[in-house]
């Protein structure tokens, strides 16, 4: 499929909007949520969610929610006793805090089988990965991802990759940033986090993000850093776009994600990257103001004005 769009991750299942012990289960995952966001507002692409399952009933239930909503899953495999991780959000205010359950999660064996990897990335146009992609995995699955993405990538597809740093969910520092290191290397555009950069490389303020992405070749880096402007290279040049003001925001989970997933969508529509970022702004903006991490398409569509 060469119009291809495939992301590659865990989509767990989400728990949020807690009043007292009721919760609301949905699903979610960095990467995923940036794919639900290219969902939305790329219509004309086919988009697969590139993964592993269990076979138990919540991984069936995903997989149809996937189907409901156009996503397919191309040759992610399905691991026999394996099901999905969980996480909850807990809000300060609209700031979020993680609790995850996720350790033995099917897609920890997501790069267990190279042939089908290697298939689900077949002619492509856009690959989208994440930190947490590469956290999940280990050295073996790891090293069989990147090569696998580097082999998409010689025949023509471009790589998206947001570092998106989880502590918890490395051994150490020194092995995160080695991972992430081989990450820009396959990645023809980066989308970080400030706060994640400073903390796993120590960068004192978001230009200097910028200038150590360039110096890793990367072409072209958007710079997020929460309500404040964004930062952008592309191929030397350099933009700053301000960020969409939120009067009320209820539950910042996801924005960055879909911040991530309407850029590409513009850029996929040709439009420069200081367009590609006001658009992805407000999409961003609309996003904190819905409860978990995935906003309803119509919601997506109308901030991106598709
Ligand atoms: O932490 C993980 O592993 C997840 O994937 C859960 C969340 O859905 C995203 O992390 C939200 O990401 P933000 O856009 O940074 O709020």
């Amino acid at each position: 499929m060469a119009d291809g769009i495939a992301a590659i991750g865990e989509c767990m299942i989400e728990l949020s909007g807690q009043t007292g012990h009721t919760w609301r289960m949905g699903y979610a995952g960095d990467t995923f949520n940036t794919l639900w966001t290219i969902r939305a507002l790329s219509p004309s692409h086919h988009v697969d969610y590139v993964t592993a399952f269990g076979n138990d009933p919540f991984s069936q239930e995903q997989i149809a929610f996937f189907r409901e909503h156009d996503i397919g899953v191309a040759s992610s495999p399905v691991v026999p006793g394996a099901r999905p991780g969980l996480y909850a959000i807990r809000l300060e205010g609209a700031e979020r805090s993680f609790t995850y359950w996720r350790s033995d999660a099917a897609a920890r064996q997501l790069a267990s089988n190279p042939i089908a990897l290697a298939k689900s990335l077949e002619e492509r146009t856009l690959i989208y990965f994440s930190g947490i992609t590469l956290a999940i995995l280990d050295t073996a699955g790891r090293r069989t991802l990147l090569q696998a993405i580097a082999a998409a990538r010689a025949h023509g597809c471009h790589v998206a990759f947001d570092p998106n740093y989880r502590p918890r969910l490395w051994p150490d520092t020194a092995t995160a940033r080695a991972a992430i290191d081989e990450g820009l290397k396959v990645a023809d555009l980066a989308l970080p986090t400030f706060a994640d950069e400073q903390d796993l490389y120590g960068d004192a303020s978001p230009e200097a993000t910028l200038e150590r992405l360039e110096r890793a070749g990367v072409a072209e880096s958007v710079v997020k850093n929460g309500e404040r402007e964004v930062v952008i290279s592309h191929y030397e040049n350099i933009f700053a776009v301000p960020a969409t003001r939120v009067e009320a925001p209820i539950d910042t989970t996801g924005a960055g994600d879909a911040f991530n997933g309407a850029y590409l969508s513009a850029r996929l529509l040709g439009q420069s990257p200081k367009d590609a970022a006001r658009r992805a702004h407000r999409v961003a903006a609309a996003v904190v103001q819905v409860r978990g991490a995935l906003a309803p398409f119509e919601i997506l569509r109308l901030a991106f004005e598709l």
